[in-house]
């Protein structure tokens, strides 16, 4: 599988959102990433459902949702609703995880799991069949432009491991700190799917910043 892109949209300018979402829509992303975070299970706070159904009536690629809340299961129908493709639970805030990504792939959407830069690959051991993405966090979650954490590339290594037989068409992406310095070496990990929020909206020309993250081919020079 080539490798997607997918702008966070967290770092996008809340004042001009239908702007940067066209952006996205025009640029080579793949889908967007869109943050929900509740202040309880991140320190921080992004956005809820108006705002999300505002970026699925305008967006023309898929919402791939990573929430960052406790207990998500209360929400996963309204996040469905609200225009999700993708919604990705966290790994530490999931009592019942196999019921939880049963429950979104019964109401039509992939289903992913995210881990905190702390928490092992090893314990996707007994999931790793049932869920469609892992989304390996190269930051703690919460914030956005934070410092890559390299120990992220080893986690990318084992759970393509991990996967290979078992799960061959997993989504494996990785989120924080992504930029066009890692980003080769990160799919060279493993990663199919590169989430980017700050390097692409502080950079001068986000829409160049997006397509050149596509445009990488970081196995050119293996025959
Ligand atoms: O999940 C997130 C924060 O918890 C963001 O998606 C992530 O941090 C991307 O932002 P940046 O590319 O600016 O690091």
């Amino acid at each position: 599988m080539n490798h997607l892109i997918a702008p966070s949209v967290l770092a996008a300018d809340f004042a001009n959102l239908q702007r940067d979402i066209e952006l996205i829509n025009n640029s080579e992303a793949d889908w967007f990433h869109v943050d929900i975070m509740d202040g309880v299970f991140v320190p921080n706070i992004s956005f809820g459902f108006p705002v999300v159904e505002s970026i699925a009536r305008h967006a023309t690629k898929p919402l791939d949702v990573h929430l960052m809340i406790t207990d998500p299961d209360r929400y996963l129908e309204t996040f469905k609703n609200a225009g999700a493709t993708n919604i990705t639970v966290h790994y530490e805030a999931c009592t019942h995880l196999h019921r939880t990504i049963d429950a979104i792939k019964k109401m039509g959407c992939t289903a992913g799991v995210a881990l905190n830069p702390h928490t092992p690959i090893s314990l996707l051991e007994d999931i790793i069949e049932d869920v469609d993405l892992v989304l390996v966090m190269s930051v703690n979650p919460g914030f956005g432009g934070q410092k890559f954490i390299k120990h992220t590339y080893q986690k990318l290594h084992t759970l393509k491991a991990l996967a290979a037989g078992r799960n061959d068409s997993l989504y494996i992406e990785v989120d924080g700190g992504v930029n066009l310095t890692n980003a080769t070496s990160l799919v060279k990990a493993g990663a199919n799917v590169l989430v980017a929020g700050n390097f692409v909206f502080s950079s001068d020309n986000p829409m160049k910043t997006i397509n050149s993250l596509k445009e990488l081919d970081p196995f050119s020079n293996l025959i």
